[in-house]
C-alpha cells in the first residue's frame, strides 16, 4: 500500500516537472509587472541570453542594438534593465540616491596569490569605498596635477623621440606606426611613471613588457563576458580550488604588472626615505603611501597594493583608446585637422630651447579652445567604457524617468548610447563636428553634464584629471612635431568591444614638421 503511494508521488512528481518549470518561467517573466517593458524574449528569462549576445558580437555594443530596436527602456535580463534617457543619469547615478555596483564590477577584481584584490573600481562595499575614496581624493584633485607634470614631460620627451628614432620620414613598411599600439605604449608608460616615478619601458623596447597588455586584452575580453553572468566568474577564475591551489603556490594567476608594483612599494618602504620622498617630483604611489600613514584604520599595504594596480587596469587602455580616437576622427576630417594645426601654431608659444622633442606645457595647451572641442567630440563619438554601468536599486526602490523600480533591479546607461541622445547633442549626432562644443552656451553646458564616458556621480572616474593632463599634452605636443598622415587614408579602423571599445587597423605615417622659432 505505502509502496502504492510512493510508486504514484512518484509518477505525479514527474507529470508536475514541465508544469513548476512553466511556473518558474512565467514567475521570472511577469514578476515585478516587468514583462512590460520591451526586450528579447529570450532575455526576460535568463542572463544566459546577453552572455550569448555578448559573445557573438565581439563589435557591437549591445545596449546600443537593443535600444535601436526596443526603445528607451530596455528588458536585457530577467532583472535587468537599460535606459537611453539622459534624465536617468541623475535617477542613477547622482550621489546619495543609495545605488550600488552591480556583481559586474566583482568579476573585475585582480587577484593575487589566491586572494581577490578589490580595487577602488570594483568594491562593491560602497561606504569602505567613500572612506577609502576620501583619504586617496586629494591625489586626483585638478590642484594637485600641476606636480605630476614633469613626470608627464618625461614620457612625451621619450614617445617622441622614439617616434622620430624609428618611424619619422622613412619609407616602405619601415614606416608605417601601429598608431593604437604606441599610443598605448605611452598610455602604459605614462601612467607608470606617474604612479612609481618608474616606467615599465613600453616605450624604449617598443613591444609589450612581461606580457602585461596580451593580459589585460584576455582579462577585458573575459569582464564584459562573464559579467554578464557573474555567477561564472567562481567556476572559471574566482574558483575557490583555483584560489587555493593559488595561495599554496601550486598554480600562478597573478596580473603580470603586480610584481612591478610590489618591488615598487618595497624600494619605497624598505628604504631610509620618506614615502613622498622621490626626488622632489611626488607620485600617485607616494600619496597612497601618505594616506596609509594619516588613515591606517582604511589604508593598509593591500589597499596600497590596490591602488597601485588599478591605476594601470584603469588608467592605461582607456586613455590609448581615447587617444586613439582623437587622432583617428582628425585624420578623417582633414578640415578639422587643418584648423586644429592652424590654432597650435598661432596660440602656442615659440619654442626658443634646442630641444626639438619638448611636451607642451599644460597652461599652454589649457588655452587651445578647439584642441578642447576635438577632444570632447572624439570622447562622445567613442566612449572608452562599452560596458553598461550597472547598479542595484536600493532595497525600498527608486524612481527613474517617472517609471518606479523594485529594489533589488539591476539598471543601467550606457555611454555609446547616452552619446547618441539627437535631442541633447544635435540632429547630426553621427557626424563628427568639434565646433558643436563651441556654439550655443546653453547646449554645451547640458552637453557637458550628459557626457558619461568617465561615468557620474560617486563612482565617477577618479582619474579623469590624470588622464585629461595626459591627453591635452601629448596631442599638441605630437602634432606640433610631426606631420601626421593616415597611410591609407581609405580605410577604416576595426573596434572590438572588450570591456572597452579597442580599435585596430589604424596605422599613420609621420614625418618631421619645421619647428616655429
Ligand atoms: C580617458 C581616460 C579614462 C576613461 C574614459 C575612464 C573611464 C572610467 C569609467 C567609465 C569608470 C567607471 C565608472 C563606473 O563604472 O561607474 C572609471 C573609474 C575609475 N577610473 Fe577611469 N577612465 C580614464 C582614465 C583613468 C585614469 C588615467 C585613471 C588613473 C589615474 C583612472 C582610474 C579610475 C579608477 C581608480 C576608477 C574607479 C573609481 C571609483 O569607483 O571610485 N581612470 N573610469
Amino acid at each position: 500500500m505505502l509502496q502504492d503511494i510512493v510508486i504514484l508521488s512518484k509518477e505525479k512528481f514527474l507529470y508536475a516537472i514541465p508544469f513548476i518549470i512553466l511556473g518558474w518561467c512565467l514567475h521570472i517573466r511577469y514578476r515585478h509587472g516587468f514583462n512590460k517593458y520591451k526586450g528579447p524574449f529570450l532575455a526576460s528569462f535568463t542572463d544566459y541570453w546577453r552572455y550569448r549576445y555578448t559573445r557573438d558580437h565581439r563589435n557591437e555594443i549591445p545596449s546600443v542594438a537593443l535600444h535601436a530596436k526596443y526603445g528607451d527602456i530596455v528588458r536585457a535580463g530577467p532583472q535587468k534593465l537599460s535606459f537611453a534617457n539622459p534624465e536617468a543619469l541623475k535617477d542613477i547615478y547622482s550621489i546619495n540616491r543609495g545605488y550600488v555596483k552591480s556583481e559586474f564590477y566583482w568579476v573585475a577584481a585582480s587577484v593575487s596569490k589566491g586572494t581577490p584584490l578589490p580595487s577602488l573600481f570594483s568594491n562593491l562595499n560602497e561606504s569602505f569605498h567613500a572612506r577609502l575614496r576620501r583619504c586617496v581624493n586629494n591625489a586626483f584633485a585638478l590642484s594637485t596635477l600641476v606636480q605630476y607634470e614633469p613626470l608627464v614631460d618625461t614620457t612625451v620627451h621619450l614617445f617622441l623621440r622614439q617616434l622620430n628614432k624609428r618611424f619619422a620620414g622613412k619609407q616602405g613598411t619601415g614606416g608605417v606606426i601601429d598608431f593604437p599600439t604606441w599610443l598605448q605604449y605611452y598610455a602604459f608608460d605614462v601612467i607608470g611613471e606617474l604612479t612609481y616615478s618608474s616606467r615599465h619601458g613600453f616605450l624604449e623596447s617598443g613591444q609589450d613588457v612581461d606580457g602585461i597588455i596580451a593580459y589585460l586584452d584576455k582579462y577585458m575580453s573575459y569582464l564584459v563576458l562573464v559579467g554578464q553572468m557573474p555567477i561564472l566568474d567562481k567556476i572559471f577564475w574566482k574558483n575557490p580550488f583555483f584560489m587555493w591551489l593559488s595561495r599554496h603556490g601550486l598554480y600562478d594567476d597573478t596580473f603580470p604588472a603586480v610584481p612591478f608594483a610590489v618591488k615598487a612599494m618595497r624600494q619605497r618602504t624598505d628604504s631610509d626615505c620618506k614615502p613622498s620622498d622621490t626626488n622632489g617630483v611626488p607620485d600617485l604611489l607616494s600619496k597612497f603611501l601618505n594616506a596609509k600613514e594619516l588613515h591606517p584604520d582604511v589604508v593598509g599595504d593591500k589597499e596600497v597594493l590596490a591602488m597601485a594596480l588599478s591605476m594601470i587596469f584603469a588608467g592605461s587602455e582607456t586613455t590609448a583608446i581615447s587617444l586613439s580616437a582623437v587622432f583617428y576622427y582628425l585624420l578623417k576630417n582633414p578640415r578639422c585637422l587643418s584648423k586644429l594645426l592652424e590654432e597650435i601654431d598661432k596660440e602656442l608659444p615659440s619654442d626658443d630651447s634646442d630641444e626639438p622633442f619638448s611636451s607642451v606645457k599644460f597652461a599652454d595647451a589649457n588655452k587651445l579652445i578647439y584642441l578642447d572641442a576635438c577632444v570632447k567630440e572624439a570622447f562622445r563619438m567613442h566612449p572608452a567604457p562599452a560596458f553598461d554601468m550597472e547598479r542595484v536599486v536600493p532595497p525600498n526602490g527608486s524612481t527613474i524617468c517617472g517609471e518606479f523600480i523594485p529594489g533589488g533591479t539591476i539598471v543601467s546607461c550606457n555611454a555609446w548610447v547616452i552619446h547618441k541622445n539627437k535631442g541633447i547633442f544635435g540632429e547630426d549626432v553621427d557626424v563628427y563636428r568639434p565646433e558643436r562644443w563651441l556654439e550655443d552656451d546653453q547646449r554645451v553646458k547640458i552637453m557637458n553634464s550628459t557626457l558619461f564616458h568617465f561615468g557620474q556621480g560617486a563612482r565617477t572616474c577618479i582619474g579623469k584629471n590624470i588622464s585629461t593632463l595626459e591627453i591635452y599634452k601629448v596631442v599638441p605636443s605630437i602634432l606640433k612635431t610631426f606631420e601626421v598622415t593616415l597611410n591609407d587614408p581609405k580605410q577604416d579602423w576595426k573596434i572590438k568591444n572588450a570591456t572597452f571599445v579597442k580599435p585596430s587597423h589604424f596605422d599613420v605615417r609621420i614625418s618631421l614638421r619645421q619647428k616655429k622659432h
